[in-house]
């Protein structure tokens, strides 16, 4: 047994581009393929008969012209625990249903990977409940691209601590969307001129917004990637709301019903926020939107700050993320990721990488000289280990057996 199923959920922006890597993949590796089981939407999906893969050939008109209507988390749960194979769940959506699905998913020994943020970072039981059962059933979680899209943030974190390091602070740009929105508004190469309603109009456009910007621009998404990262650090952080965050949504926009209705009003804001640019370009400064997680004082804020144009954070272009991790081995020179934050194809490349992470770490548990140890008993997070003694594979029900043969390896 070389292979995992997928049990995809979202076919969006980053969904439609993982299916597309996922077909693209299984093209250069026909041999060891990700067999595609199910691609489902909020309504329709395409499900396996007796779990044989789809075709990933025109999926998009496949799904467009599906009828059948999307199982519910439950269902899902229920029919993969059936699967013949390990299988993984892919949650390209930012649904909160599927977020508090999680444990029941773990609980099945349902393997998961996901850009979505939300049950990391809702409230700290959910995120209890997911841990406890993925210990208790030894299924793997990765959601590398819920921060720094496919930027190596958490496994630099996790390397981090799993080795011992001490994490004093972190501080970045970690919002794709509004790190392309002060980097063209306030821009460290000149005076700014664009209105901050048209930039942030062409950023949703080139899909670095969530689906709704407000998410962006009520610095929530910036919290719920802190809350992460704050959580993994150690910190018990109770929610994205449980800690200072700057909205940048204006008051008179509070109300609106949608997401283009906001979009419609912003444009009538635009000179209260170009006078913040114009103090800091007096002072020879940029706006940058930051976050920011002291360990030591247990002290998490997202906020905007004027920077000098010397500045790392007033430097950056695009889209880019930036995150520092001060570290008491790295002492003044922090550890520093930086690069693309947000898109269809770095974000879902984040998610295809957790795959094939997982699928290499489950599939290893079947071959006869590695195994499997998880670091943390309260945490998802593995490393692959030779072993000196070897398990020998029933190729007929693919269980480990112990062996007394020595390994060489
Ligand atoms: N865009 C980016 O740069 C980044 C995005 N992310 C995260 O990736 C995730 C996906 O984002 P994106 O692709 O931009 O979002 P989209 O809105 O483009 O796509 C969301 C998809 O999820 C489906 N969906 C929503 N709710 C459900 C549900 N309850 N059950 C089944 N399907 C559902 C939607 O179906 P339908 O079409 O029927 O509505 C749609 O196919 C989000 O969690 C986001 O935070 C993370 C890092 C970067
Ligand atoms: N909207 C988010 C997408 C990634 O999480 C961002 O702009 O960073
Ligand atoms: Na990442």
């Amino acid at each position: 047994m070389s292979k995992v199923n997928l049990a995809i959920v979202g076919a969006g922006l980053v969904g439609g581009d993982f299916i597309d890597q996922v077909a693209s993949y299984n093209t250069r590796n026909p041999s060891t393929p990700l067999n595609v089981i199910s691609i489902s939407k909020s309504r329709t999906a395409l499900l396996s008969q007796d779990f044989a893969p789809i075709s990933l050939t025109n999926w998009r008109d496949a799904l467009a012209s599906a009828t059948t209507a999307a199982p519910s988390p439950a269902e899902l749960a229920q029919w993969l625990s059936t699967s013949p194979l390990p299988v993984i769940l892919v949650d390209n959506t930012s649904s909160p249903d599927m977020a508090d699905a999680y444990p029941l998913f773990a609980s099945k020994k349902i393997h998961i990977a996901t850009p979505n943020k939300k049950a990391f970072s809702s409230s700290n039981e959910l995120f209890q409940k997911i841990q406890a059962a993925a210990k208790e059933s030894g299924a793997l979680i990765y959601h590398e691209a819920s921060v720094g899209a496919g930027l190596p943030v958490i496994s630099t974190l996790n390397d981090l601590v799993a080795t011992g390091d001490r994490v004093t602070k972190i501080e970045g740009i970690f919002s794709g969307t509004l790190s392309y929105i002060f980097n063209e508004w306030s821009p460290s190469a000149g005076p700014g001129t664009a209105a901050f309603s048209d930039v942030v109009r062409v950023a949703k456009e080139k899909g670095y917004t969530e689906p709704d910007p407000r998410d962006d621009l009520n610095g929530l998404d910036v919290a719920r990637k802190l809350t992460i990262l704050a959580r993994l650090s150690g910190l018990e952080i109770e929610s994205p709301t449980s800690f200072p965050v700057h909205s940048l949504i204006p008051s008179a926009l509070e109300s609106a019903t949608s997401g283009d209705e906001f979009l419609a009003g912003l444009p009538a804001h635009d000179s209260e926020i170009a006078q913040l640019r114009t103090d800091a370009e007096s002072k020879g400064q940029v706006i940058r939107f930051v976050g920011s997680i002291d360990v030591a004082s247990k002290s998490v804020a997202v906020k905007l700050a004027a920077f000098e144009k010397s500045h790392p954070f007033a430097s950056l272009k695009g889209s880019d993320n930036i995150i520092s991790f001060y570290t008491e081995r790295y002492g003044a020179s922090p550890l520093i990721v930086q690069g693309a934050g947000a898109g269809a194809a770095v974000t879902a490349m984040g998610v295809l990488a957790d795959c094939l992470k997982i699928a290499g770490r489950v599939l290893s548990t079947l071959h006869p000289n590695t195994h499997l140890e998880v670091l943390n008993p309260g945490c998802v997070y593995v490393t692959v280990h030779p072993v000196r003694f070897a398990d020998t594979l029933d190729t007929n029900s693919g269980l480990k057996r112990p062996s007394s043969r020595l390994c060489t390896a």
